[in-house]
């Protein structure tokens, strides 16, 4: 009678929380080790890395250190678009492939950065306060409390890529605004299709009245924006950023705020995350602070997550990637 053969499954550990139907599509090609609070399980997570062919979450640096412990490791799945926590070179030179979330979350985070454009400009978190607290009276607001509009003025992009294009769309048919950007190359689509005109970072700083920063975080974005650029932008400027804290010099944005060098800030990411409760961001009434959900809708995170469970099955059976990032 011939033996029968049971056949391994390649082993995938996921470090993110997912749902059930995402896990049970990995599975089937899979064994899967959930770890959806990993820092937790720390010595569990680390025990089950050894033996991991595919990886699958988000935001988790892996270093020479972490990946020493990861010998089997053939792939590495981020559910973000963002892998700056990825050491691109290292990961290269150790044969263990890449990939990312793009795309499938731009409208979402495009919605996110209007929505931050709209609060900072008009107000609203500031002004939900002042009824929720009782400070609406008969006499209706005083000019003091007036914002700005937000139609019909300059926006500045620095990075149109997918989500900044995306952004750009929604400010030149929504709300009838002059879009200007700045990025490693030309983006002849978002000239032809969002009336964008390319310009240096200076000129885009002194020129707009909402400057939002949409690059990746790398070494060459790393406090971008600082000191020198808040005194560049208009007093009257709103600055948005949902790309990653770091790009920005957070002690110079402080600054900036705290001597009226700008009008307001809208912000879903900080230089640490969670921020400090003690950060004075928090404490301005003209700074409108998300916890970093720029994509965290519904729908938009189930794509993210499906997209990055498709990668790592690919990864792990020697199918074919979806989004690699090289
Ligand atoms: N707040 C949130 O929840 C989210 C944040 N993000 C962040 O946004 C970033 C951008 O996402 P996508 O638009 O999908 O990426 P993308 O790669 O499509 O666009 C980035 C753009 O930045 C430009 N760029 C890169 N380095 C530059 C430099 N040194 N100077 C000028 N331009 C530069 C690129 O040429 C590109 O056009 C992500 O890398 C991530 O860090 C993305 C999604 C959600
Ligand atoms: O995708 C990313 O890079 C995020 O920050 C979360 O959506």
């Amino acid at each position: 009678m011939r033996k029968r053969v049971k056949s391994v499954k390649p082993k995938v550990v996921v470090y993110k929380r997912m749902s059930e139907q995402v896990l049970d599509f990995i599975r089937e090609s899979c064994d899967v080790q959930y770890f959806p609070d990993y820092k937790k399980e720390f010595p569990a997570f680390l025990e089950a890395l050894k033996e991991a062919e595919g990886v699958l979450g988000s935001s988790l640096k892996f270093d020479a250190d972490l990946l020493d412990q990861a010998p089997k490791l053939k792939i590495i799945c981020n559910t973000s678009v963002g892998y700056d926590n990825l050491d691109i070179p290292l990961l290269k030179e150790r044969g263990i492939m890449a990939t990312n979330t793009p795309d499938v979350l731009n409208d979402t985070v495009a919605d996110t950065i209007v929505a931050l454009m709209l609060s900072a400009a008009r107000r609203i978190t500031e002004l939900d306060q002042f009824v929720k607290t009782g400070g609406w009276s008969e006499y209706g607001l005083s000019q003091q409390q007036f914002g700005v509009d937000v139609h019909h003025k300059t926006l500045g992009i620095i990075g149109m890529g997918g989500i900044g294009s995306t952004l750009a769309k929604r400010a030149y048919f929504g709300f009838d605004m002059t879009i200007l950007y700045y990025n490693r190359s030309r983006n002849e689509e978002a000239e032809t299709t969002y009336n964008a005109t390319y310009c240096t970072m200076d000129e885009l700083l002194e020129q707009s009245d909402f400057v939002c920063i949409m690059t990746p975080l790398t070494q060459q974005t790393e406090k971008m924006i600082g000191k020198r650029e808040f005194e560049k932008m208009k007093k009257t400027a709103v600055f948005i950023n949902a790309a990653r804290g770091k790009v920005v010099d957070e002690a110079a944005l402080i600054e900036a705020l705290q001597s009226n060098e700008i009008l307001a800030a809208g912000l879903d990411v900080f230089e640490n995350e969670p921020t400090d409760p003690g950060n004075p961001l928090l404490q301005m009434p003209n700074v409108v602070t998300l916890p970093h959900i720029g994509s965290a809708t519904a729908e938009t995170r189930m794509r993210m997550a499906q997209l990055g469970a498709e990668n790592v099955v690919a990864g792990v059976t020697d199918g074919k990637l979806v989004t690699s990032i090289y």
